[in-house]
């Protein structure tokens, strides 16, 4: 797989490599290539105007036609000679002589030259890079009409400025010799045939494509060795890139290992330490805004930081605290609503009893001799289970069973969302259920038959106190009051807060009641449903 993605990366960068020579080539065809030509048609033009006069004055090889060809060879460097035909066939060279060194001009006899059109003229270039020939290899002959000049292919060449190990030519197609190249190259006859297209051979590698402006192809090539080399590094980081994921990957896991293990020691002390603390979040009778009673929730703060029960609890059940905790939980709650409830004998407060915790044997006689201690009364006092009941087994199911004996009151928390809730209410005794808050959504609340009302309907036909949670807008209130449920808890009415905050609500609207004739509900007594 390592090797797979190394060779996909190489073809890739490679190819990359490539495109970016190709852009420089073709806009060397393109402006470099213009340059020059501007450079050789200022050269042109003035050899024109010689041929012009020359004319004018019978067309001889004269010797101010080739001293001024010599001074203008002089004046540019890139040009080796110049040559304007004369009467009788004859080449008037700026070697100073009429043939002069110009057996270089008989190769345009042999070989057709490549034409290239512009202003109104064609201008016709021949290359060389053939054995035996007679125009030299680092040189070009261009001819326009009467005009001739042999230039320094390096002015082509030079302009590209390629690395030294890539290798550039220009081919005529199905010839496998160079017209021009910048130093030796091998000829792929697959790179030529499948332009644009990269071929590696076990030497080099190519690419070719179509020169614009005439029929040759250029054929760019690197060697093997710079296509492996690349390979080699991308392997390496491949497999580098690898190792880094992997000890990434140990890293995390043993962090965040380490962070589960100090969260559990962690939270080992924050019974002693006090970082625990029981917040309260009312449930209200909708009919008339008055609370009921509230449910119990645990809170952790550890340096600042609020540890979510969602996290704790499962952790705390994890490791055999739950029943530590649910003790600690009963006692605090003893503690904080003892007065409160003596005072309001319409008023509850529930906790939660995690099904591991009831698994625990005589959690229930621990829990009832806490409450006893405060001289709390069962029927104020609601045990909340879950659907995780399932798991606790036989025992569990006898000690619920004992606790409601004895007067306390069982809720069903989240009804709905687990899928053995209906079973339980057959199985166990239940008086209360709460409905879980993803049945009473807003979208859900309007749309006809759903589960919720299904529930309630179970509810009523069972004789239970129904109380919806999750309420946290108007718009949820009156299609629950609609079908009969009067008790509710959300952040409509009221988030979780402190014991001193709820304490303050409950002993101000009691105050409220007892002046403006608000029947004051009790749980015992209302929670039955008017059948319609
Ligand atoms: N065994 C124990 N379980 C406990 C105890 N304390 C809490 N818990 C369980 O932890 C779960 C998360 O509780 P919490 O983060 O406290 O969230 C409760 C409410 O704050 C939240 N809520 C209430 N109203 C709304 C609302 O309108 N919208 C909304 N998005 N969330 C709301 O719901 C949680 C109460 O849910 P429930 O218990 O299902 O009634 C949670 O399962 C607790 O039971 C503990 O001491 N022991």
């Amino acid at each position: 797989m390592v090797l797979a993605v190394s060779i996909a990366l190489t073809e890739y960068l490679v190819g990359h490599y490539f495109t970016h020579l190709f852009e420089r080539t073709r806009s060397f065809n393109a402006s470099q290539l213009v340059e020059m030509r501007n450079q050789i048609s200022r050269v042109f033009e003035q050899l024109h105007d010689l041929d012009i006069f020359n004319q004018e004055q019978g067309n001889a090889c004269r010797k101010e036609v080739f001293l001024t060809q010599a001074a203008l060879v002089d004046a540019n460097r890139f040009i080796y000679e110049t040559a304007l035909k004369v009467d009788g066939g004859g080449l008037c060279s700026s070697y100073g002589s009429e043939s002069g060194g110009l057996s270089a001009f008989a190769f345009e006899q042999s070989h057709a030259g490549y034409p290239v059109n512009g202003n109104g003229t064609t201008r016709t270039y021949w290359f060389n890079a053939g054995v035996g020939a007679t125009l030299d290899a680092g040189e070009i002959l261009i001819r326009e009409n009467r005009v001739h000049v042999r230039i320094n292919k390096g002015i082509l060449l030079d302009a590209l400025a390629l690395d030294k190990n890539v290798s550039f030519a220009l081919f005529e197609r199905g010839k496998p010799v160079p017209v021009l190249a910048n130093h030796a190259i091998d000829y792929s006859a697959e790179a030529v045939a499948t332009p644009e297209t990269i071929v590696r051979t076990q030497d080099a590698v190519f690419y070719a494509y179509p020169v614009k402006w005439s029929d040759l192809v250029a054929l760019i090539s690197v060697p093997a060795a710079y296509y492996k080399t690349v390979w080699g590094w991308l392997l390496l980081l491949c497999v580098g890139t690898l190792a880094a994921l992997f000890f990434l990957l140990v890293y995390t896991v043993s962090r965040v290992y380490r962070l589960k293990f100090s969260l559990r020691a962690k939270l080992k002390n924050a019974l002693k330490e006090s970082q625990l603390q029981m917040f309260y979040q009312p449930i209200v009778d909708m009919r008339s805004g008055e609370v009921m009673g509230a449910e119990a929730l645990m809170r952790w703060t550890l340096d600042d930081r609020s540890i979510s029960p969602v996290e704790f609890i499962p952790l705390a059940e994890a490791n055999g605290m739950i029943v530590e905790l649910t003790e600690w939980c009963c006692e605090q709650v003893a503690k904080d609503m003892s007065v409160l409830l003596s005072c309001t004998e319409n008023k509850y407060v529930s906790i939660n009893l995690s099904s591991v915790a009831l698994a625990a044997p005589d959690i229930a006689k621990k829990l009832h001799n806490i409450l006893l201690r405060f001289e709390i009364r069962p029927a104020q006092f609601v045990f909340e289970i879950t659907e995780s009941f399932t798991v606790a087994g036989e025992s569990a199911q006898a000690q619920l069973y004992y606790l409601h004996d004895l007067g306390y009151k069982i809720a069903l928390d989240d009804f709905g969302a687990g899928s053995s809730n209906l079973a339980y209410l057959e199985r166990l005794p239940v008086d209360i259920i709460k409905i879980d808050k993803s049945f009473v959504t807003l979208d859900k609340m309007y749309s006809a038959d759903t589960m919720w009302w299904h529930i309630i309907r179970i509810a009523r036909s069972l004789d239970l106190v129904v109380i919806a949670e999750g309420i946290e807008g108007r718009e949820q209130v009156n299609p629950l009051l609609d079908v009969g449920v009067k008790y509710a808890q959300g952040y409509y009415y009221f988030k979780p807060m402190p014991a001193e905050q709820f304490i303050g609500i409950v002993t101000a609207s009691a105050g409220r009641d007892a002046g403006s004739n608000i029947p004051v509900a009790r749980l015992d007594d209302t929670n039955k449903f008017e059948v319609q």
